[in-house]
């Protein structure tokens, strides 16, 4: 697919002409990111899934870990529970990304994977003192140019959500270690329970997982109620079920939606255009998220 490069992106977003960039309707994009400049930077929410968006996919050829592979590869679990926990990765996530299956199809099992995952954790009686070392250990990577997003956003007062199927906890351990967990962040996602002793011994509420952010946003009324003066949405996700993250949003007038695109490309391509307004193909940096939002706060 060629995507035809408008004046008017040349002119105020080059970087929508860098190689990764793919869209399917470019003016449709334009139409959105002039309404919401118009509107400024006070109209403005951006709502952010985490792991292999705001987080790298790889580097140097290797995969980068996701919140709960932070944890999992960490000193805090056992050889023999790392080994069940690989397992169920390499089972599950290729359902997670499979085009074949249809989201209904893959509910259940996305259901299944995140409830074996978080009772093993459970199991080994993780400690809360062992997070940050889990951390700070681990390969864990911000996109290229993440302070640019999290300070640029933070020095406009545009509210950040970062709505994750993760774990919170580790979550809020990795932003901190990068130094962007800013006045500015909220944080929906999985939180573990810990005894008095510090020992986890649960999750608290309702599971996220990939597929049902819908039901998570709904949960989350107050939040949106609150952002209810801004009617203008940026999201960012790397997967189908984060196009839900905004489903809370209260009299919404636009929303632009950027989709990475990090791993089986070809297969996934076409869906992608469809249901992201920009897709980002093999992208681990921020430039274009970067690009849009120093645009929509009027370039300052
Ligand atoms: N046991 C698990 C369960 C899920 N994952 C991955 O985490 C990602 C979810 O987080 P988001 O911030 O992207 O919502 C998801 O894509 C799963 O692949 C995992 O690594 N281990």
């Amino acid at each position: 697919m060629v995507t035809v490069i408008t004046a008017f992106f040349r002119k105020m977003i080059p970087e929508l002409s860098n190689p990764s960039v793919c869209m399917k309707d470019p003016q449709r994009v334009q139409k959105v990111l002039q309404s919401i400049a118009e509107a400024g930077a006070n109209k403005l929410q951006v709502i952010s899934d985490f792991d292999m968006t705001l987080t790298r996919f790889s580097y140097n050829g290797k995969r980068c870990p996701t919140c709960h592979n932070i944890l999992d590869n960490s000193r805090a679990i056992s050889s023999e529970c790392k080994q069940k926990l690989a397992d169920l990765l390499k089972t599950y996530y290729p359902i997670e990304i499979d085009t074949s299956l249809s989201v209904e199809e893959k509910l259940p099992l996305m259901v299944e994977w995140w409830t074996k995952a978080h009772d093993l954790l459970v199991e080994q009686k993780v400690r809360k003192d062992q997070l940050a070392e889990a951390v700070h250990e681990s390969e864990a990577r911000l996109r290229d140019g993440y302070e640019f997003f999290f300070n640029h956003l933070h020095k406009h007062d545009v509210p950040l959500l970062i709505f994750s199927a993760g774990i919170g906890d580790i979550l809020e351990e990795v932003i901190r270690h990068f130094n962007v967990f800013l006045s500015n962040v909220k944080i929906f996602s999985n939180y573990m329970d810990f005894d008095e002793s510090g020992t986890l011994r649960a999750f608290k509420g309702e599971l996220i997982h990939v597929y049902n952010k819908r039901e998570g946003a709904l949960l989350n009324t107050g939040h949106f109620q609150e952002l209810r003066t801004r009617p203008n949405v940026l999201l960012l996700g790397d997967s189908i079920g984060d196009l839900n993250m905004a489903d809370g949003v209260q009299d919404m007038q636009n929303i632009l939606k950027i989709g990475f695109l990090n791993d089986k490309v070809e297969e996934r391509k076409q869906t992608y255009l469809d249901s992201y307004d920009i897709v980002l193909v093999k992208d681990e940096t921020m430039d274009v998220p970067n690009a849009i939002v120093l645009y929509l706060t009027g370039n300052k």
